[in-house]
């Protein structure tokens, strides 16, 4: 794959920064995956949003660095309503790191995602998580990887941006899958891109609209074009104002299905 002429220079160096990254000295990993279908069935349930929020101390595309404790992010984000956590372990563009993830599964009992850019198997045993991020278009052997995630008792999330990606994503027998509305290529995000792959997404793939998605507004269109869950880092981490994290969630988890219903005064 020739990623590197194809993407923004950010994540290039991100790429080769990845590249580099091995598991060296780490065991074989082997996790019981709290499964991510019946976290987002259980918020459902509860007429919650189902969020999947995002500990992301910063960003190529941020406008600052967070950097309070994960585990206070992570909990001030199950208190919002938050059905699983998403956490960064990508250190040197998003200020994350396998430990952080370690110490937020140990404490919240929802599903944790492993947030990174993982190209190669060895790369699966570094920390133990209930999801790993899969990107179809930086992994050449995505059956491969997929096939070793499992192995090793992940869920592995596939994230895609476009039709040709999905097909990818489904040959490699992905059933969970991402798209994301951040073009790659440019950084730039268009929520219409989660609307133009969702249609043609098969039954019974549990199907997630990520980034870019900040405004009640934007909820509701994700979730009427098929979104099973939102992945939301940014507009919940609020890294130039630094407000409230728990509110920031609510804000999105509590968004009632149409704009009638919708009362900003609910409770
Ligand atoms: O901060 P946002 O726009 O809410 O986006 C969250 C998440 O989708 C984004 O962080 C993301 C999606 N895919 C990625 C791959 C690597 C790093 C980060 C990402």
């Amino acid at each position: 794959m020739n990623s590197e002429t194809e993407v923004a220079p950010a994540v290039a160096s991100i790429l080769a920064a990845a590249r580099e990254r091995s598991a060296d000295g780490h065991d074989r990993v082997s996790v019981a995956a709290r499964s991510i279908p019946d976290a987002i069935e259980r918020a459902a349930a509860d007429g919650r949003v189902p969020v999947i929020a995002e500990v992301k101390p910063t960003s190529p595309t941020a406008d600052g660095t967070r950097d309070d404790d994960p585990v206070d992010l992570a909990e001030a984000m199950v208190d919002g309503g938050a059905a699983a956590i998403s956490v960064l372990t990508e250190p040197s563009h998003f200020g994350g790191s396998p430990e952080a993830l370690t110490r937020v599964r140990e404490a919240v009992d929802v599903p944790v995602l492993r947030k990174d850019f993982l190209l190669r198997e060895d790369q699966l045993d570094v920390v133990e998580a209930d999801l790993v991020l899969l990107i179809a278009r930086f992994v050449d052997d995505l059956g491969g990887l997929v096939t070793a995630a499992r192995d090793r008792g992940f869920q592995p999330l596939v994230e895609v941006h476009d039709r040709a990606e999905l097909e990818t994503a489904i040959e490699a027998g992905a059933d969970v899958i991402g798209v994301n509305n951040r073009d790659l290529a440019k950084l730039e995000v268009d929520l219409g891109t989660f609307e133009s792959v969702s249609a043609h997404v098969p039954d019974g793939v549990t199907l997630i609209a990520e980034s870019g998605i900040s405004t009640p507004a934007d909820v509701r269109r994700m979730r009427e074009a098929g979104a099973d869950a939102l992945l939301v880092g940014s507009a919940i981490m609020d890294h130039d104002a630094e407000g409230d994290v728990t509110e920031n969630t609510r804000r999105l988890t509590r968004v009632a299905a149409t704009e009638e219903t919708d009362t900003e005064t609910q409770t």
